[in-house]
């Protein structure tokens, strides 16, 4: 009820976190919501499906598609080689005026000048509601672009933390459906994690009534070149 009147709103204003970390609370539209869930119904059809990451041999409690380029631990491949070996669905142009407009309203920048922000590569996440992530940094990209997150779905507790190791200080908030959250500039490399998933709290209407979905937009830097090389994390 709370959402349908927008005073949700007024309780979890826009917020910098910290320098260059920028929360913006129900940026998506639900009708938005809605049609990127249907987009993800179709991502997960194929061709290459949802997966968990391993990790040093296990196995991610979130799965994972991605767009553009196909991320695996610690690189990032055209091909899906981890997984089926198919080539990964292309990097849609909707999602680049996306990152741009997330860009600027982050920032406090007209559109046009977020035009410079060129994201390749979206990686795709579902979390049911005993999934998790732990704290890591996003940093098998090559230049330090912004890292654009949308979420839909259940409510889950994000925690963002420092540039320098994965305990404090660090700050947890709670992300819900619709909202947005930049990291760029001295915030980019900051470690983050999810610390849980709160069934049954997504909108009736956005589109999906278990789990979350999570979408962060990156640059990788790697044009039209693989780098086969796997970075260090
Ligand atoms: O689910 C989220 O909000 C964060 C996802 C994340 O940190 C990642 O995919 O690297
Ligand atoms: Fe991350």
């Amino acid at each position: 009820m709370s959402a349908l009147f927008g005073d949700d709103l007024l309780e979890r204003p826009r917020r910098e976190v910290a320098p260059g970390a920028v929360h913006v609370p129900g940026w998506l539209t639900l009708e938005q919501q809605v049609w990127i869930v249907e987009r993800f119904r179709e991502w997960t059809a194929g061709p290459v499906p949802l997966r968990g990451a391993k990790i040093r041999g296990h196995e991610m409690s979130v799965k994972t598609v991605c767009l553009g380029w196909h991320w695996q631990p610690y690189k990032y491949t055209r091909e899906a080689t981890d997984v089926n070996g198919q080539r990964v669905l292309p990097f849609p142009d909707w999602m680049l005026r996306v990152g741009r407009q997330a860009v600027a309203e982050a920032y406090g920048l007209d559109v046009s000048a977020a035009d410079l922000y060129t994201p390749d590569t979206a990686l795709v996440n579902f979390y049911d509601a005993g999934a998790r992530m732990g704290m890591h940094q996003d940093r098998d990209e090559v230049p330090l672009e912004p890292v654009v997150s949308l979420s839909i779905g259940d409510s889950c507790g994000f925690r963002f933390g420092n540039t320098e190791n994965r305990g404090r200080p660090y700050e947890d908030l709670a992300l819900e459906s619709g909202d947005l959250f930049v990291f760029g500039g001295p915030s980019r490399l900051a470690f983050h994690g999810i610390t849980k998933v709160v069934p049954g709290t997504a909108p009736a209407a956005c589109g999906i009534q278990n789990g979350r979905i999570n979408i962060t937009l990156r640059v990788t830097g790697l044009g039209d070149t693989e780098r086969r090389e796997p970075g260090k994390r």
